[in-house]
């Protein structure tokens, strides 16, 4: 199989798609690469780097696209659906459920499109997820604390605090791989920490593991307005797989929130979990304002930090990916039911149950699809 390397193109989106130990895989198993030129770069590796492995590197992105599989970082851009086509194999983040152009123009075109964040395995865990969770969760405190900052608009705030002076309220929504690395994050800053979801054992488990340094709270409308009243920093880290993320902040508890206050919403690339959070905003162009809070919805939040963030991201796709040019996509997802979770679209019909019903789609599953195929 021919497996290609775009540069992504998402506003300061430095990560890659493949490293070069990733190539090396590939080639061993008796595939090419095709990599864009400079694709790597953001991420410190060089196209040397890349034919030092045995890829090919290519002048263009159209070349890129020309191949059996695409890997990608990011969901396409709509400059890049014109390189969609039928049998395409695209092994990416899609984050669907906010993004019914892109869906329907992978349906169109009849692109495998195979989701990254929602292959499961049988505990429920998202792997391919997981380490761009543990990246942005950690990234959510050390943000939220530069903004807290007067000189960027905050109230001031050290989120530690000093002897003799309140330490910062950080209040995190969604107990899961983000808002426990933003837990780890906060309480090592020294701030209060309050953990809301809406799933009991999830907080008895944080509740053992942080030894009692954090309050936990379940998740229900009245303890989130009270928690976000108080709170310095909130953190939207709420998660329904596939789905669009549901908005449990509304816009009265923002208006409760003190000004100066800050808000990550890290859920943004589910559509975004606080009502007031209207928008996705850029690394270029990161915040912005409204009833005094500032507000912060980047969707790409480990592109900054691209280098480490490739390094985690391949260190688990590339096993997916070897399988996928191996075994082919068909065979590939039979063999495999955590891969056959991220099979959203195929065939030109919506595979994923929470995508079909965040746009009003038929849903087919993807066994059924494969046995109509055969
Ligand atoms: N903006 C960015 O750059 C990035 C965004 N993310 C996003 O962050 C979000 C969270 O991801 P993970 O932590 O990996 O998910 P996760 O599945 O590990 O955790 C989500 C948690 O939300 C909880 N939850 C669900 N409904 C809830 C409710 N009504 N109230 C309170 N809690 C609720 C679940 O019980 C679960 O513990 C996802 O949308 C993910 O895509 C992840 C990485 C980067
Ligand atoms: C998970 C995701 O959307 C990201 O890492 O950009």
């Amino acid at each position: 199989m021919i497996v290609g390397i775009p540069k992504e193109i998402k506003n300061n989106e430095n990560r890659v798609a493949i490293t070069p130990a990733g190539v090396a895989a590939l080639v061993q198993n008796g595939h090419s690469v095709v990599v864009e030129n400079n694709a790597g770069k953001g991420s410190n590796f060089t196209n040397e780097d890349y034919s030092a492995q045995g890829a090919k590197i290519v002048e263009t992105a159209a070349e890129a696209w020309a191949v059996d599989m695409v890997m990608k970082v990011k969901e396409p851009l709509p400059s890049e659906y014109g390189y969609f086509r039928e049998g395409l194999i695209l092994f990416t983040y899609l984050h669907l459920a906010p993004e019914p152009e892109l869906t329907r123009a992978l349906m169109e075109k009849k692109v495998v499109a195979i989701a990254y964040e929602t292959i499961q395995l049988d505990n429920g865990a998202l792997p391919l997820l997981m380490p761009m969770s543990e990246v942005a969760g950690r990234m959510s405190v050390q943000i939220g604390a530069q903004f807290l900052e007067k000189q960027y608009g905050g109230k001031g705030v050290l989120l530690g605090g000093v002897p003799g002076v309140p330490k910062g309220e950080v209040v995190v929504i969604g107990g899961g791989i983000v808002g426990t690395n933003a837990a780890k994050m906060a309480l090592g800053l020294g701030a209060n920490v309050t953990i809301l979801d809406v799933n009991a054992d999830r907080l008895r488990q944080l509740d053992d593991l942080f030894q009692g340094r954090v309050q936990t709270l379940i998740s229900n409308s009245f303890n989130i307005a009270s928690a976000v009243k108080k709170a310095d920093l909130l953190v939207g880290a709420v998660l329904i797989p596939g789905a669009r993320a549901p908005r449990l902040v509304t816009e009265d508890m923002v208006k409760d929130m003190t000004p100066g206050s800050v808000i990550v919403d890290v859920a943004i690339d589910q559509g975004g979990s606080i009502e007031t959070v209207d928008r996705i905003t850029t690394h270029d162009n990161p915040t912005y304002e409204k009833h005094g809070v500032i507000h912060y919805a980047v969707a790409n939040m480990p592109g900054a930090v691209a280098r480490t963030s490739t390094l985690a991201l391949t260190n688990v796709t590339v096993p997916y990916a070897v399988q996928l040019a191996n075994k082919g996509y068909a065979q590939a997802i039979r063999d495999n039911k955590a891969l056959a979770k991220g099979v959203n679209v195929i065939d030109g019909k919506v595979s994923y149950k929470a995508v079909a019903d965040a746009h009003n789609l038929p849903y087919a599953s993807v066994e059924e699809v494969l046995l109509v195929k055969n």
